[in-house]
């Protein structure tokens, strides 16, 4: 109980309490200072750094905690949103837990478009969105569709070869379950990810929820660039500089060489390696990568 009487006064912001988001979600709050203690078994973490309590919830429940505005943030999955048909505001696409939500049949089996479905036995752990995708497809409203929408928690794959399903609707990554189940996509309810949602009527101080939106869009653009410095021979800038813009401009400093100049810039971290490439082409030496902790951009 005491815990629960720390919660008046600050931020409750929802973390998948485990899964596949779970890592990723304490990465992003390890990056943002956003320290906590979680002990083991307990649900809520207060934060020692800010005023904010970190609640560890199911993935699924989260929108509904947010958009009831018990929790001012959270952070889930945009399928588990839609799924809730709740109305939040998404202000950062986390750019982890990417896959698709798809239709997937059986391999060799007799359909290769979605409509050939219709009327059949749909099983899903996304009833709503599939309900409302097959409602759509027949171009009626959900009450009058004749496709039947099933629901199962979990191993949905397994649904066609049991013979409870004509067609699945499931979370595709790799692709590696539904190639081992024999099963195949014919079509995408939705691309998904997972995204900073925020309630419509946040309770808290505008100020803390925009500290905390600009130091996790800090940590995203760290992940996403690195820093380069090199020595640059000042008959070459121009075409080095366009090897390397900057997010705004790259930085140009004298060095103790006339003929030379240290440009530094940051570089987007799945190109660096054309970018280095390209930049010893055009004649610069000394090259350096570096990683950027943290930044605020
Ligand atoms: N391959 C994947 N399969 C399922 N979900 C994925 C996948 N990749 C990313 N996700 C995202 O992760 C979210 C939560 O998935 P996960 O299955 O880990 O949650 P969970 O059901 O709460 O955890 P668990 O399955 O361990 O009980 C999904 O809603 C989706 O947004
Ligand atoms: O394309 P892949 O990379 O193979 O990932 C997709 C699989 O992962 C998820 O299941 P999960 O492992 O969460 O177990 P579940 O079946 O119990 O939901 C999803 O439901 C698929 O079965």
């Amino acid at each position: 109980m005491d815990l629960v009487n720390h919660l008046e006064d600050r931020l409750l912001f929802a973390i998948p309490k485990k899964g596949r988001l779970y890592n990723k979600c304490v990465e992003i709050l390890n990056g943002s200072d956003i320290k906590f203690h979680r002990s083991q078994r307990l649900d809520i973490a207060l934060s020692t750094s800010l005023p904010i309590a970190l609640i560890f919830l199911p993935a699924a429940d989260i929108p509904m905690f947010v958009g009831e505005g018990k929790c001012d943030l959270g952070i889930t999955g945009l399928d588990q949103v839609r799924e809730a048909d709740i109305d939040v505001d998404l202000p950062i696409d986390l750019q982890f837990g990417s896959c698709k939500l798809q239709v997937q049949v059986p391999a060799n089996g007799p359909y290769t478009d979605p409509k050939q479905l219709v009327g059949k036995t749909i099983v899903s752990s996304f009833t709503n969105l599939a309900s409302k995708y097959f409602a759509d497809l027949e171009g009626v409203p959900e009450s009058q569709m004749t496709t039947k929408v099933r629901y199962v928690g979990g191993s949905v794959e397994a649904s066609c070869a049991l013979g409870v399903a004509d067609a699945i609707v499931d979370l595709v990554e790799s692709g590696e379950t539904m190639r081992a189940a024999g099963l195949t996509d014919i079509a995408t309810v939705l691309d998904t990810s997972a995204h900073l949602i925020q309630s419509k009527n946040p309770k808290s101080d505008g100020e803390l929820i925009e500290t905390i939106k600009s130091r996790i869009e800090g940590v995203m653009t760290a992940q996403r660039y690195v820093f380069c410095t090199y020595n640059a021979p000042r008959t070459n800038l121009q075409q080095l500089l366009q090897v390397t813009p900057g997010r705004k401009a790259p930085t140009i400093q004298d060095i103790a060489d006339e003929g030379w100049v240290a440009v530094s810039a940051m570089i987007e971290r799945n190109k660096k390696g054309s970018i280095m490439d390209e930049l010893k082409k055009n004649g610069a030496t000394d090259i350096l990568v570096f990683e950027i902790s943290n930044c605020r951009v």
